[in-house]
């Protein structure tokens, strides 16, 4: 393990929003072993979404963990925790010393290829309260994070979310800028994102 003090963190300086990424948050030995050990260990679901009262295979697949017993509901769908692997603890532990905070949830999503997605949202469902923290830890394929401001229709960004990367978001972020992981017709391997909330 790294020591914190050696991980680097850079402002993204967006208008209306808090965002930090920390490109070598762990080093591409160390989450080329954890990316295989989530692939294999993770009861991997892909559930229906529904938009516009159209039913839709989600197009990747996702898993819940939690410490606690919170449930964690968005695009219809109803999450139910597992308890945290002892991969996800660990990893929980170094995200929740760098971010100064102790996150509650950990949403795993698996992008199979460039043809898995996550389409324009933010993560403001109510239950992860005002101005909600969210942590993002990639692992895998490097896949662009695409941002826009959901009034300022000149401001957008995009960054490329590198294998071992975390992306720090909070303040009102969530209230003021949409983000989304587009698909692409590029032949692209496999990419496992976590994302860390709270749900008190
Ligand atoms: O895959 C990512 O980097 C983003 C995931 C995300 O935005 C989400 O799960 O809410
Ligand atoms: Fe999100």
């Amino acid at each position: 393990m790294q020591n914190n003090q050696q991980i680097q963190g850079f402002p993204l300086h967006l208008p209306d929003a808090d965002i930090t990424y920390f490109p070598k948050f762990i080093k591409a030995s160390e989450a080329t072993c954890i990316f295989e050990t989530l692939l294999n260990e993770t009861p991997w679901q892909q559930d229906d979404i529904k938009v516009f009262g159209k039913v839709y295979a989600q197009p990747r697949l996702t898993a819940l963990y939690g410490t606690n017993q919170k449930s964690y509901s968005y695009s219809n769908i109803k999450m139910t925790p597992l308890p945290l692997t002892e991969t996800l603890k660990s990893l929980k532990n170094k995200v929740d010393i760098v971010c100064q905070t102790d996150f509650t949830t950990l949403l795993l999503n698996y992008y199979r290829d460039g043809k898995d997605s996550n389409g324009w949202h933010a993560d403001n469902e109510k239950e992860l309260g005002k101005n909600p923290i969210i942590a993002s830890l990639s692992f895998g394929q490097e896949r662009f994070f695409h941002l826009k401001h959901r009034t300022d229709k000149t401001l957008k960004h995009k960054i490329a979310l590198q294998h071992g990367s975390l992306l720090l978001m909070k303040g009102e972020t969530q209230h003021k800028w949409l983000h989304q992981i587009p698909k692409t017709a590029k032949q692209l391997h496999g990419r496992i994102n976590i994302t860390f909330r709270i749900i008190p």
